[in-house]
C-alpha cells in the first residue's frame, strides 16, 4: 500500500464545488470509485466532480491540444464518470492556475474534452470574475419532453459540449426535490444521458434556474447549463444574434449565485462569474486505493 501524499484543493463556481487534484505529469490514476469516495460529502472531501489538472502533453486525449493549451482539465463527475466539459470548472480550474503561479490575470486557454476554451481572469481590481468563451451552442432539431413524477413539460434540446435539456416552469417547486434525474423523452435524443434545466423569467433578459446534473444530482449551479439556458430563453424571446447582428446578454441566477451569459453574433457565448478556491491540504494515496504511475 502507498504512503504517497496526494495534494488537493478544494474550489467552487457559483457553488458549484470542485476537488482540484493537480496532476501535472499525469501520474494518478483515478479510478471511477476513487473519485467517488473523493466527492463523498460524509466520507470524503465532498463535491460535485474532481478537475484534475493534467499538462495537454501529458494526456492522451489532450496531446493533440498542447499547442494551443498547456494544461488540460480532465472533469469527473461525483459518480466517477468522465463528462466532456463543465462551465464552472473550467473557471475554477484556472484560479487554481493563477493561485499556483501557472497563470496570470488576463488571458489564457485551457483544453477540455469539448475542445480548447479560451478563457480571461479579470484583475481583482476589475472585479476578479473569470469569463470562459463556451463556443456555441448547437441545437438539435426534434421535441423533447422532461417528466418528474405525473408532471411533464416540453423542452428544447442545447448541446453546449455536453448535453442539457431546457425547460421553462412556472415554478422552480414544481421540479420537486429531485432526488432522482428527471426522466427525458425520447431516450435517443440523448444517447449518453443529460443535463436538465428547470428555469423561470425574474424580469427581461433574467431568469432563473435549478439544474439536474447527469453524474451528479441536483446542483447549486451548472456553468454549462446556465448557457444553455441562456440560447434556449433567447431563441424563446425571439433573439437569434446571428440573424440581428446584435450580441444579446442575460443574467442566470442559480442557487449558488448569479452568471452573466452573452451570445455574439458569430454565435459564441461567453460566461462570466466568480471562481474561488477555498481550502487545500493532501491526502493519503492509500485511502482512495489509487496508483501512482
Ligand atoms: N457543473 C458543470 C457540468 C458538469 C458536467 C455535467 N454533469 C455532465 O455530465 O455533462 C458545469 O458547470 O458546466
Amino acid at each position: 500500500m502507498s504512503t504517497a501524499q496526494i495534494a488537493f484543493l478544494k474550489g467552487h463556481g457559483t457553488e458549484n464545488d470542485f476537488v482540484i487534484i493537480p496532476d501535472h505529469e499525469g501520474r494518478i490514476e483515478l479510478s471511477p470509485a476513487a473519485v467517488a469516495r473523493l466527492c463523498d460529502r460524509r466520507a470524503g472531501l465532498g463535491a460535485d466532480g474532481v478537475l484534475r489538472v493534467v499538462r495537454s502533453a501529458a494526456h492522451p486525449e489532450a496531446r493533440a491540444m498542447a499547442g494551443e493549451a498547456e494544461w488540460f482539465m480532465d472533469y469527473r463527475n461525483s459518480d466517477g464518470t468522465v463528462a466532456e466539459m463543465c462551465g464552472n470548472g473550467v473557471r475554477v480550474f484556472a484560479r487554481y492556475l493563477q493561485r499556483a503561479g501557472l497563470a496570470e490575470a488576463g488571458d489564457l486557454v485551457i483544453a477540455t474534452r469539448a475542445g480548447v476554451r479560451r478563457v480571461h481572469i479579470a484583475k481583482e481590481s476589475a472585479g476578479g470574475g473569470v469569463t470562459v468563451s463556451m463556443g456555441r451552442a448547437q441545437l438539435p432539431a426534434g421535441d423533447v419532453t422532461v417528466t418528474v413524477g405525473s408532471r411533464v413539460w416540453p423542452a428544447r434540446n442545447v448541446n453546449m459540449g455536453n448535453p442539457h435539456a431546457v425547460s421553462f416552469v412556472d415554478d422552480l417547486a414544481d421540479a420537486g426535490h429531485l432526488y432522482e434525474a428527471p426522466a427525458v423523452a425520447p431516450a435517443a435524443a440523448y444517447p449518453d444521458g443529460t443535463n436538465v434545466e428547470f428555469v423561470v423569467d425574474r424580469g427581461p433578459r433574467h431568469v432563473e434556474m435549478r439544474v439536474h446534473e447527469r453524474g451528479s444530482g441536483e446542483t447549486r449551479s451548472c456553468g454549462t447549463g446556465a448557457c444553455a439556458v441562456m440560447v434556449a430563453a433567447a431563441r424563446r424571446d425571439g433573439l437569434d444574434p446571428a440573424v440581428t447582428g446584435l450580441p444579446v446578454t442575460y443574467t442566470v441566477d442559480v442557487p449558488g449565485g448569479r452568471l452573466v451569459i452573452g451570445e455574439s453574433p458569430d454565435g459564441t457565448i461567453e460566461m462570466t462569474g466568480p471562481a474561488v478556491i477555498v481550502a487545500e491540504g493532501v491526502f493519503d494515496a492509500s485511502w482512495l486505493d489509487t496508483v501512482l504511475l
